[in-house]
């Protein structure tokens, strides 16, 4: 098996009006792609948040190859970690490929400009996301859509060995929703990503782990998981699944 890249190990969190986490475990494996599944306010958000240091966990710890999260400068971790949050949008206005260099910050001392290594670099991942054309645009005039893709590239152009995905497929077409994530599973780097999509997070998880009440519910390979049992449970919706031969699953709600 391989190494664990990342661990969040007996996570808590408060709000002050409620517990949203109460001793939760999770590990990401390199080049494991990991999804994190629950109903809407369950809490998934903020785990990540606790993990990316937007938020202080109550208790618990989270690791990045086996030493403490905050001994790591902020620098240090993102020459590691990429995040790709769910609300992206910026209060200034920039072009697109500035938008994308600001990946090869963490690797610049802070008089130091972008050299030729960065562009190419800024330049190929915008080519990924299908995003090359819009590079000369304002940040500002783009889609929903758009932007997240952008965002993707600024993740790729950092080349983390972790990237951490707060809904990726949010506000994307399906055949961008599908490409996306195809591109970041052809990585080959540890993902941790939610997702609401069962169907997604089947094709493209290689383990879950479902959040329900502030707990780890379950955790499992897909096939593990998704079963119509567990589905009722953390979702409260009656679903059939079908295993083809292949031993891919459909998903149909009642
Ligand atoms: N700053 C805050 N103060 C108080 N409560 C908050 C704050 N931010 C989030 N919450 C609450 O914490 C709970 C968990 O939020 P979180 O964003 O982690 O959920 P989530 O599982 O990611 O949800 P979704 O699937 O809707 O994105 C929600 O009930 C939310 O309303």
């Amino acid at each position: 098996m391989k190494q664990v890249l990342l661990e969040a190990k007996n996570i808590s969190f408060v709000y002050p009006t409620r517990e949203i986490l109460n001793g939760v475990n999770i590990a990401v494996r390199q080049g494991q792609f990991v999804g994190i599944v629950g109903s809407n306010g369950c809490g998934k958000s903020t785990l990540l948040k606790i993990i990316y240091r937007v938020l202080k966990a109550k208790s618990g710890q989270v690791t990045y190859n086996g030493k403490d999260i905050q001994e790591y400068t902020l620098k240090e971790m993102a020459r590691k970690i990429a995040v790709v949050g769910q609300f992206n949008d910026t209060t200034f206005d920039t072009t697109v490929l500035d938008v994308v260099l600001m990946g090869r910050l963490p690797f610049k001392a802070r008089w130091q400009s972008f050299d030729q290594k960065d562009y190419q670099l800024a330049l190929a991942s915008l080519e990924k996301v299908d995003m090359l054309r819009y590079q000369d645009k304002s940040l500002s005039t783009l889609s929903g859509g758009e932007k997240q893709r952008i965002f993707l590239a600024r993740a790729l152009t950092q080349q983390p060995e972790l990237i951490i995905l707060d809904e990726p497929t949010n506000h994307l077409d399906i055949r961008f929703q599908l490409e996306i994530l195809k591109i970041v599973k052809s990585l080959g780097i540890g993902v941790l990503a939610t997702m609401h999509d069962l169907s997604l997070i089947a094709n493209f998880c290689d383990y879950i782990y479902a959040l329900k009440d502030t707990k780890m519910h379950s955790s499992g390979k897909p096939i593990e998981l998704l079963t119509p049992e567990n589905i009722k449970t953390i979702f409260g919706v009656e679903c059939k699944v079908v295993q083809d031969r292949d031993n891919k699953l459909f998903f149909s709600y009642q």
